[in-house]
């Protein structure tokens, strides 16, 4: 559940971005609009569209941070999002993407979602059930923070898991051990969890003594996302690092870790450095919703394989295989070794997925609608500052 009011976001961009006269997406660079984004978004502002990023999104509806067209000033607005939904779940609009709306005006007093940009990056988990849809947890992600509590012993495998998801997001993972402050040997577990998180920061924090949170903050990318367990601390991080509470916390029995559902919709929060953070429901498990970030969670065995004699070794009896001997001379532990066999078998199933695919589709479609917004979409007539 959230406290945090919507409708007012304040801009915590610095007060050059509010002359007269600044491009209307100006105002959004804190929120990670970049240069990049604005050429891609030039026919469609011509067209009259404003872009703006998705904070919330629910049946149909969501807030979208905009920039003030005169001032560059940061609000919130209400929008419609059915004429951009999509029967593929993972193409429907979801917290962190960038869109482009259609402004209210005298004629349609609720701004309307008329296009999706495509993502950099999106956090995608295997859908409930037995159905192979992804879920879209966030888009445009830079940086993925994995809340994994200090309060129990962390599950390894379920930080494996994680740090597949994110990695296979396109973003760089983080695992961030919450609750420092109720352990007292917060550095050895934290030390196992880097041995099963290969490339991966680890960072101890406690949002209730401040501990790691300057180092935190210096890690974070433009966009950075929360996942991890019900429970797991990310709401109260969330307040620490924003400076403010923006998330309602509920009390949770931390001795089995269970907490409460107190997430029940994602937010995006701006920070006070710069910069967005999305605070995502707690998941009770992931299921990896494609391969690729096997390899990068796993990256020591992809390096161990290169070494097997043979290019197509299967790590199960070949003659030189470089895996066995790392299994057999226990430098590669046969947990972790289970663990990738484990999450590599869940994968199989959704192997004809193609990612390719849908973002070939979404570009394709966002070709589409720029090429008709150059012809059909006339204008916004409303108080628009001229670009330059
Ligand atoms: N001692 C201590 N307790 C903490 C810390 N951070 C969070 N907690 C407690 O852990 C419980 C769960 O925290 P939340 O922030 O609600 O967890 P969450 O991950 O957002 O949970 P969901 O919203 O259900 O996903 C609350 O009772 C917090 O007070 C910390 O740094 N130290
Ligand atoms: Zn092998």
């Amino acid at each position: 559940m959230l406290n945090a009011s919507v409708s007012s976001v304040s801009s915590p961009s610095s007060p050059s971005s509010e002359v007269l006269g600044t491009p209307p997406s100006a105002g959004l660079s804190s929120y990670g609009w970049t240069a990049e984004l604005d050429e891609l978004f030039a026919p469609l502002a011509e067209a009259g569209l404003v872009p703006g990023r998705l904070a919330r999104v629910d049946r149909g509806q969501a807030d979208v941070v905009v920039a003030d067209p005169l001032t560059g000033r940061l609000r919130t607005v209400r929008a419609d999002t059915r004429p951009v939904g999509s029967a593929e779940t993972v193409e429907n609009p979801c917290t962190g993407d960038w869109v482009a709306l259609e402004p209210t005006g005298a004629e349609a007093p609720v701004a309307t979602v008329r296009a999706l940009l495509p993502r950099a990056t999106a956090i995608i988990r295997k859908g409930a059930g037995k159905r192979s849809d992804g879920q879209v947890l966030a888009a445009n992600v830079d940086t993925v923070l994995i809340a994994v509590s200090l309060a129990v012993d962390p599950d390894l495998g379920r930080v494996e898991r994680f740090v597949a998801l994110a990695w296979e997001s396109g973003a760089q993972p983080l695992v961030v051990l919450t609750k420092g402050d109720l352990v007292d040997d917060a550095e050895f577990v934290r030390e196992d969890v880097e041995r099963v998180a290969p490339g991966v920061t680890v960072l101890v924090v406690s949002a209730e003594t401040g501990e790691g949170l300057d180092v935190l903050r210096a890690c974070l990318g433009a966009t950075s996302a929360l996942v991890g367990q019900s429970g797991a601390g990310k709401s109260t991080l969330t307040n620490a690092l924003a400076g403010t509470d923006v998330m309602v916390v509920q009390g949770t029995r931390d001795s089995d870790e269970k907490g409460r559902h107190t997430t029940t919709t994602r937010e995006m929060i701006p920070l006070p450095q710069g910069g967005v953070l999305i605070d995502t429901p707690g998941l009770r498990g992931v299921g990896l919703y494609g391969g690729e970030g096997l390899d990068q969670a796993f990256s020591e065995i992809a390096e161990l394989a290169e070494q097997c004699r043979f290019h197509d070794c299967t790590h199960q009896a070949e003659p030189g295989c470089a895996v066995l001997a790392a299994l057999a001379d226990g430098t590669l532990p046969e947990r972790r070794m289970d663990s990738y066999r484990k999450l590599q078998r869940e994968n199989e199933w959704i192997a004809s997925r193609a990612d390719a695919r849908l973002a070939a589709e979404r570009v394709r479609a966002w070709k589409a609608v720029s090429k008709s917004a150059r012809g059909n979409i006339r204008p916004w007539s409303g108080s628009r500052a001229p670009r330059n």
